[in-house]
């Protein structure tokens, strides 16, 4: 087990990574509560809820099973899992625990940060992409009009990694999470970026012990980021590179038809574009497209789509400013910047970007 510990002006947490932690985690939660509440979905439930609520056997122990997806992620599901609590009678000494996906993640620790305002909270994640999302706490749910558009800043109290989970992910989700590692390395070093580049170049390859070697790297740069900035009002912007573009795919094409990987694969090319357009240089954009080919991640915007759909979504996004768009544009591979982009730039880079393959 490697434990990192994630220090913030608000306080301090430790992330638990290692094969086979998960009937470790009653020894593991430092705490006692009258209740534990375990929030999964309908995928995870039959593979590990009992093994869970084994570990948990001296505690009152609830869970909630919502249906698997992102189409969970929202106000409506909210509601049922905060009338079951208070059903329940659960009081400020409960603890919610996620475990699952970042669907669940982002779901449960908006219910602890809400529920009686404010409940503890414990990550268990069980995909590749929540190396990313079970740690920084950002917590929250979609709205029919955009996405994460509800939510807060909810640090777990830890969080509780157990990588043998990943052998059962579906190879779709093994490459959506991959996605994020990619932009962990993207963001942080041409070194990390091509280390993975040639451990990992296409989806043969692509496997959970291939990828549990970087897993503490990818989490590193996020904890780090996260320690400087928990509130993202600078360098934690970084972390929603190829975000823009990606949550617009994602609620243009219907909340669950893209993987948030895959919005995120297909956003962060056009980041890059945007980026070459912006700065007036080249960026290994084809390199990077040809990598995800290679991997299986899709990197055109799916057919159906309208430039100026797209357009009128990303105003949604979270780092617009005053009605402009502000984008994480990349000078270099590990030399991510935040810029307000003119809109004429951004349209016309997205029309090229729709109409273009990046491959040829
Ligand atoms: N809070 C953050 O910082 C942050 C960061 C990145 C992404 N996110 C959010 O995370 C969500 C995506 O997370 P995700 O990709 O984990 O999706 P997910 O939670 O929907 O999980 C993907 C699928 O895998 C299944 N699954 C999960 N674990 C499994 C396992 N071990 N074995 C078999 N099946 C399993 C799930 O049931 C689901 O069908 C999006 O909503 C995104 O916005 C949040
Ligand atoms: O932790 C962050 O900060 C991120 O931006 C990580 C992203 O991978 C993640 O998808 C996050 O949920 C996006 O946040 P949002 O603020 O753009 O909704
Ligand atoms: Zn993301």
């Amino acid at each position: 087990m490697e434990t990192l510990m994630i220090r913030t002006q608000t306080g301090s947490y430790p992330i638990f990574v290692g094969k086979g932690l998960l009937p470790r985690a009653d020894e593991l939660i430092k705490d006692v509560y009258s209740s534990s509440y375990i929030i999964t979905d309908s995928h995870v439930a039959p593979r590990y809820l009992n093994e869970l609520e084994k570990t948990l056997r001296n505690r009152q122990v609830f869970h909630y099973i919502a249906e698997a997806g992102e189409q969970s992620k929202n106000l409506a599901e909210y509601n049922r899992i905060i009338t079951d609590m208070l059903e329940k009678k659960l009081d400020r000494n409960t603890c919610v625990i996620a475990l699952g996906g970042g669907v669940v993640g982002d779901l449960a620790g908006f219910v602890a940060a809400t529920y009686l305002r404010g409940v503890a909270f414990l990550q268990m994640p069980t995909t590749l992409l929540a190396h990313d999302s079970s740690v920084g706490g950002k917590v929250g749910i979609d709205h029919a009009l955009g996405k994460n558009l509800i939510g807060a800043f909810y640090p777990p109290a830890a969080v509780i990694y157990d990588t043998a989970t990943l052998e059962t992910l579906p190879f779709r989700e093994l490459q959506s999470g991959f996605a994020e590692l990619i932009k962990h390395s993207l963001i942080s070093s041409p070194d990390f970026y091509q280390e993975l580049k040639k451990a990992i170049p296409e989806r043969s390859m692509l496997t959970p012990d291939a990828v549990g070697s970087f897993l503490i790297r990818g989490i590193s740069v996020k904890a780090k980021i996260v320690e400087l900035d928990e509130h993202e009002s600078g360098p934690r912007k970084f972390l929603n590179f190829g975000h823009t573009l990606g949550h617009a795919l994602e609620k243009e094409l219907g909340f669950g038809t893209l993987t948030h990987g895959e919005g995120v694969a297909v956003g962060s090319l056009f980041a890059l574009k945007l980026s070459e357009a912006y700065y007036g240089h080249p960026l290994p954009v084809k390199e990077l497209a040809e990598w995800y080919v290679r991997l299986g991640l899709p990197t055109k915007v799916p057919d159906g789509l309208t430039a100026e759909g797209l357009m009128e979504q990303m105003k949604y996004d979270k780092k617009n400013r005053d009605g402009h768009y502000h984008f994480v544009l990349m000078k270099s591979i590990g030399r991510p910047e935040t810029r307000q982009v003119p809109e004429s730039l951004v349209r016309g880079t997205l029309f090229s970007f729709m109409n273009h393959m990046l491959t040829d």
